[in-house]
């Protein structure tokens, strides 16, 4: 599980009861979606490179670190990863955005892929694909493997939560990949919805149930 970075941290606990709390309307939901992926954001580009300038403050010149300019796209997987886009870019805004549309067939529970629109120059990119649910998996698996078809070497996963099997799936069709999550939850059930959770996450985001 050394690919799997769990983020526990007690701003990114809050918030997530808060999604899971079904009273919770979709407009307080998308908000919080997106507060929550600045915080993920945080930690999930704590491997960023930097370079050292030399800078003349008040007081001296010295020696300090700024980003070394390291190209980076992020891929929602559409609809659910959409909420998550806009807390990313607070911190990343120079990041260019591609997108994928998957959804997941409710009886055969596999990805159906109906739309994809990509920066011209991902292959240069770092990606960090973006889905608040990784559930069974497969949607994911799938976005990686589309991902890399483009010839992509980096590639990280972010969901806000994630069953076991999900991960599972993710670690034995792209070992490569990391994943970072908030929570771990129990299991999925007969549906493949993850237990506990918090239901659709798209259907809670824009309010189509
Ligand atoms: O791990 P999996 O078993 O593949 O399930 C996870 C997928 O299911 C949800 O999308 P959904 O199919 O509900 O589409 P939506 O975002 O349009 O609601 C979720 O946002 C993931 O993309
Ligand atoms: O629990 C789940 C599983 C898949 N997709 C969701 O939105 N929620
Ligand atoms: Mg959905």
């Amino acid at each position: 599980m050394e690919k799997v970075h769990i983020l526990d941290h007690p701003l990114l606990q809050h918030k997530l009861s808060i999604l899971r709390d079904e009273r919770t309307g979709s407009k307080e939901f998308r908000e919080v979606v997106s507060e929550i992926a600045t915080l993920m954001c945080y930690e999930a580009t704590r491997d960023l490179p930097l370079e050292e300038v030399e800078i003349k403050t008040p007081i001296t010149t010295a020696k300090f670190k700024t980003l070394a300019g390291k190209k980076l796209a992020i891929v929602p997987v559409l609809r659910a990863g959409l909420g998550m886009v806009d807390g990313i870019l607070e911190l990343l805004p120079a990041a260019k955005v591609g997108h994928i549309g998957l959804y997941r067939d409710p009886e055969t529970l596999e990805p159906v892929e109906y739309y994809c629109k990509m920066p011209n120059d991902i292959a240069e990119r770092d990606i960090i694909i973006l889905d608040p649910m990784l559930a069974t998996g497969g949607s994911a698996s799938a976005a990686i493997q589309f991902i890399k078809n483009y010839d992509v070497k980096h590639i990280k996963l972010m969901n806000i939560i994630a069953a076991p099997e999900g991960i599972e799936r993710v670690h034995k069709d792209h070992p490569d990949v990391e994943i970072y999550v908030a929570a771990v939850d129990e299991k999925l059930n007969e549906h493949g919805y993850i237990v506990p959770g918090l239901g659709d996450a798209g259907d809670r985001i824009f309010g189509t149930k």
